[in-house]
Order: structure tokens, then sequence, then C-alpha cells
């Protein structure tokens, strides 16, 4: 019955939840137990009858005026995210952007655990980088099927990850988060979070040059 509910969520609404997620975590971490929409406005800088209209799809309220139960609310979001599970990762490229990702500990304590870093560089082999073992990436297939692999995030240049993410798919993996600046022409089941950091700094800009005409 609830999973039916959930499905009425309108996409829109789920693409602001992580933002909902991590202020409603720092708000568990601090203790806090109810928050009304006003003051969660002026925390997120969002309008209160929008923090009502996409919190009012989970519940949590309880008497008007009393405000939102914080921990409720986070554990609802928390599930809709899947972030109440963890999920087994790998990272392959081992090189600014895999370490980086590798060094972040913050993911980890999301649920999301890097099993691996693989990189096809022999001389990186048999290191690790933050606790995480970086292995030939020769071995992908193998690993992943023998350590329940939910996730790869591909921190490769363009032409490699594109050769990457079809052995990753033939292996069994249904979730890819690319960082190349390529489009990976992947079966439709296959579910690909591209994190274009390039083109997320031309928004930047084009909100500069905006602003400046104003
Ligand atoms: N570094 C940035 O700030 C940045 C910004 C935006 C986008 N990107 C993109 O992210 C990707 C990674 O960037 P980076 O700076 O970490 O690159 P990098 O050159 O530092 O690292 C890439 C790593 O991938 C490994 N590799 C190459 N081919 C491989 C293969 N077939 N199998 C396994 N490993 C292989 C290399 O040995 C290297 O260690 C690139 O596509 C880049 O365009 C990077």
């Amino acid at each position: 019955m609830e999973e039916k509910e959930e499905k009425k969520i309108s996409a829109v609404v789920i693409r602001r939840l992580p933002r909902y997620y991590r202020y409603l975590g720092e708000l568990v971490e601090n203790d806090v137990q109810r928050i009304s929409s006003k003051e969660l406005s002026e925390k997120m800088k969002v309008t209160a009858s929008q923090i009502r209209q996409d919190l009012n799809n989970f519940g949590g309220f309880g008497q008007q005026g009393y405000g939102y139960n914080v921990k409720y609310l986070y554990d609802k979001i928390g599930k809709i995210l899947g972030v109440d599970e963890p999920h087994n990762m790998i990272v392959v490229g081992a090189g600014n952007i895999g370490r980086a990702i590798c060094n972040y500990s913050d993911f980890s304590k999301r649920g999301f655990v890097i099993k691996g870093l693989f990189d096809n560089n022999p001389e990186v082999a048999g290191k690790e980088v933050a606790g995480v073992k970086v292995y030939n990436s020769e071995g992908i297939a193998q690993f992943i099927k023998d350590n329940n692999i939910e996730i790869v995030a591909l921190t490769l240049p363009k032409v490699a990850a594109k050769e990457v993410a079809n052995i990753v798919v033939e292996a069994g993996i249904k979730a890819i988060w690319n960082f190349a600046p390529v489009d990976l022409n992947l079966p439709k089941d296959v579910i690909v979070e591209n994190v274009h950091l390039s083109e997320s700094l031309m928004r930047l800009s084009y909100a500069i040059a905006n602003q400046e005409k104003h």
C-alpha cells in the first residue's frame, strides 16, 4: 500500500530529496526532534510553501503548529532514496577523481561501501588509497560477481569509460556513476548517473553572464 503511494511522488520532488535528507540529517545529529516548515525554509532558503508541498508527500507532521517529526522524515526519505541499506561499489580509474572519491569518507557513512579501486596501470595495482585496495582492472568482472557489487564509478578517460562500461554491464552491473564526459550507450535497464563537472561549471558561467545583464 505504502509503495503505491510513494510511486506517485513526482520526479522533480525526488531530485530535491537528497538536499532535504542532508538538512534533516544535520538536525538529527543535533537532536532536533521537530521543525516547522518556516524554520526549515529559512535554513534551506526555499519557500515554506515549497517545503510543505514536498514534505507533505511523506507525512511525518503531527498537530498543526508543532512542525515535522525530523527523525521520521529523515528515515522515510532515506528509505525512498535507498540509503537505509548499504550499497557495495567499486571505482574504476585510480587517477585524480577516483582517488578523491576513495578519500571522501562521507560516502561510506551514507552506506556506499567502496570495495575496490581498479586501474590498468600495473604500477598502482597492489597499493591502497584511504584503505581501499587498488586492483588490476583485468579482474573487474570476477570481482563484481564475488563481492556483490551494485554500483560502478567510472573515473576514466572517455574511450576507456565506454569500454569498461560494457564490461561491467556484461558482468551484471545495473548502476553506473559516470564521471567521464561521454554518453554511454547502454541497455535501457542500466541506470546511469552522469556527473559532468564541466557542464555544471558552464551552468554557473551562464548564471554569472545572466546576472551581469540585469
Ligand atoms: N580531474 C578533474 O577535475 C576532472 C574534471 C572533469 C571531468 N573529469 C573527467 O573524469 C575522468 C577522470 O579524470 P581524472 O582527472 O581522474 O583522470 P586521470 O588521468 O587522473 O585518471 C584516469 C585513470 O584511469 C586509468 N585508466 C585509463 N584507461 C583505463 C582502462 N581502460 N582501465 C582501467 N583504468 C584505466 C589511468 O591509468 C588513470 O589512473 C576523465 O574522463 C575526465 O575527463 C575530470
